[in-house]
């Protein structure tokens, strides 16, 4: 049995093969703004699979996914089963991509525990000790942040994130580094602070998404950097509601 996983996130869309036991070397990125049917004709040329799971914050791109699959195919919800209860208000709300974080943590680092996801947005993801879904935090992500001051500013570039020199920038560019780096990991801090005050019982703390390996050098809370959490949650969902 072979599965196509789709994670359809605001920033990337990203399609991996997988066994019900483990993710396979085959992987396609297509920018979410490009998903298309063509596209998806283009960049998934020569996959085989039998069946698909896909996890999608995009409405629009999710349409089109449902139109252009022909496959089996389950769209991960709160109704599906993900080995993970869920305690919260209105579970509808809960993103996709959360509710596969949080198999797939579960499933990998035990409970309770905290996922922190650094994509378009930095979402932290709090799994209790009743092995429940409780909610969390949301934030912009790094990404976000950089691509707003470049464009409501004149005079700041937009950079990429990486390590500074020193926290005292002597340029704009390393100012800009200082500030999107220490910050962010400042406010990551406050954030799994404020949230492990809450849940009482010493969580572990895992961090996937693009900019996480570049965040959690800095901030010694986070216990594992698992670039696969989102996949893995979607191929653990595959197994149990395909
Ligand atoms: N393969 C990559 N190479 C370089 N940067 C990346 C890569 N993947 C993600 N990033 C960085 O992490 C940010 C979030 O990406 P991603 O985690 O894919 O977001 P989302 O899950 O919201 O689509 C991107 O805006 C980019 O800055
Ligand atoms: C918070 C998110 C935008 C994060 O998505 P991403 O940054 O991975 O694109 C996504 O989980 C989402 O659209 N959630 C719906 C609102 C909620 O979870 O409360
Ligand atoms: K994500």
């Amino acid at each position: 049995m072979t599965y196509l996983l789709i994670d359809n996130s605001n920033t990337r869309t990203k399609f991996v093969l997988s066994t019900p036991e483990a993710l396979l070397k085959e992987r396609r990125m297509i920018p979410t703004r490009e998903v298309s049917e063509e596209r998806l004709d283009d960049a998934l040329k020569g996959l085989h699979y039998d069946a698909a799971v896909v996890c999608s914050v995009v409405p629009r791109v999710a349409d089109v996914l449902r139109n252009w699959l022909t496959r089996p195919s389950h769209f991960l919800s709160c109704d599906s089963r993900l080995g993970v209860g869920i305690d919260y208000p209105s579970p509808r709300q809960i993103g996709a991509d959360r509710l596969a974080n949080a198999a797939g943590a579960v499933a990998y680092y035990g409970y309770p525990c905290i996922v922190v996801d650094f994509g378009t947005a930095v979402t932290f993801d709090v799994i209790g000790p009743e092995r429940t879904y409780l909610g969390g935090a949301i934030a912009p992500g790094l990404a976000s942040m950089g691509d707003y001051l470049a464009r409501n500013t004149a005079l700041l570039p937009a950079i990429e994130p990486h390590e500074p020199k020193h926290a005292i920038g002597t340029s704009t560019v390393e100012a800009m580094h200082s500030g999107a780096v220490y910050g962010y990991r400042g406010m990551v801090k406050e954030i799994l602070a404020k949230l492990e005050e809450e849940m009482g019982k010493r969580p572990t703390v895992v961090a996937t998404g693009g900019d996480a390996a570049l965040i959690a050098r800095g901030v010694p809370r986070i216990d594992h950097v698992d670039p696969d959490i989102t996949l893995n949650g979607l191929r653990m969902v595959a197994g149990l509601n395909l």
